[in-house]
């Protein structure tokens, strides 16, 4: 196996893994049997996509790095039939990990994976709004992770490709992105489309926003803010888990924006922490303080992280 930073490998692994799991999505999708279960609550879904790609990312790793620890949304247990062969993307590896990651063990390393996030538009056919999330947490901090959408480009032609991967190590940077730098005085928040409610609209309408955008996935709207089409991300509900934020945040902070609760606090990731973001959740490119400010008392009463 080559040398370096394990965490190095496993980022490079999980890359490719994404790549397999969006080609299992796509399957899935075009074969129209999704096989949607109701978890209970408020739009609160699961497709087979949800279960399949969460049997390969856990098989997938665990056969390469067999000491990681895995938290994944669907809770599927480690399914030997599910396809398991994996390599290291080289555009991964060809880039000089950071030194200070060699004291990181495979065991150091907490993987946060959502299979599929924004299942309810896949379920809807909004399908530029689905991403496969796969986090790297190491000593309670998000430090790397990969958000593939399986369904970039689809309404391009069939000339375009289908599908992206964009990844990031804290200290390396991200990559596979594009960012459109976004007109001074603009105010674009974007949110959930599919678990709004009385405290998450009072938060937006609370910040003056010139427009607030609805879509589904954290995974998506983070990708937003950074390519900027978004200028925050602002969700003040404790419907967001752990697996949702761990990948978005980790690329986010790559390229120096943050993602905190509404309270401007960093987010938890060890093995044994409650998974849901019980204080909301904030995610901008720049001028975080910014909106932290503009949080009314009501929503942080209420979101005590
Ligand atoms: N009230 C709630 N109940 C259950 N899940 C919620 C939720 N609010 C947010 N989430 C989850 O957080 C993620 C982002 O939400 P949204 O798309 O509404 O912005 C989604 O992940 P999944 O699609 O992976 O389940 C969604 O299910
Ligand atoms: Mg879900
Ligand atoms: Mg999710
Ligand atoms: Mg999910």
């Amino acid at each position: 196996m080559a040398s370096g930073p394990v965490i190095h490998r496993v980022l490079a692994a999980s890359v490719r893994i994404a790549d397999k799991a969006a080609e299992l999505v796509r399957q899935i999708m075009t074969s129209g049997d999704l096989g949607i279960v109701d978890k209970g609550g408020q739009k609160n879904l699961q497709t087979k996509a949800d279960r399949s790609v969460e049997k390969l990312i856990r098989a997938s790793l665990i056969s390469k790095f067999p000491k990681l620890v895995i938290i994944g949304e669907e809770d599927e247990g480690l399914d030997p039939s599910a396809d398991a062969k994996v390599d290291l993307d080289p555009e991964v590896m060809k880039m000089e990990c950071p030194a200070n990651y060699s004291t990181v063990n495979e065991e150091n390393i907490v993987v946060w994976v959502d299979p599929l996030d924004g299942t309810a538009e896949f379920t809807e056919g909004l399908l530029d709004h689905v991403t496969i999330l796969i986090g790297l947490a190491v000593n309670g901090k998000a430090v790397g992770g990969v958000v593939n959408q399986p369904f970039y480009n689809y309404q391009s032609g069939s000339q375009s490709q289908l599908g992206r991967s964009i990844w990031g190590l804290m200290g390396l940077g991200a990559f596979g992105w594009n960012r459109a730098e976004p007109p001074t005085g603009r105010r674009i928040l974007i949110t959930t489309r599919s678990h709004s409610n009385k405290l998450v609209n009072l938060c937006l309408e609370s910040m003056s926003p010139t427009a607030v955008e609805r879509q589904g996935g954290a995974g998506n709207k983070v990708i937003r803010v950074i390519e900027g089409e978004a200028d925050a991300y602002v969700f003040a509900s404790p419907g967001c888990k752990k697996w949702d934020t761990c990948a978005p945040e980790a690329i986010l902070c790559a390229i120096g924006g943050q993602l905190t609760d509404v309270h401007g606090k960093k987010i938890q990731y060890d093995a044994d922490v409650k998974w849901p973001n019980l204080g909301g959740v904030i995610a901008t490119y720049r001028e975080h303080n910014t909106i932290i400010n503009l949080v009314p008392q009501e929503v942080k009463d209420a979101l005590q992280g």
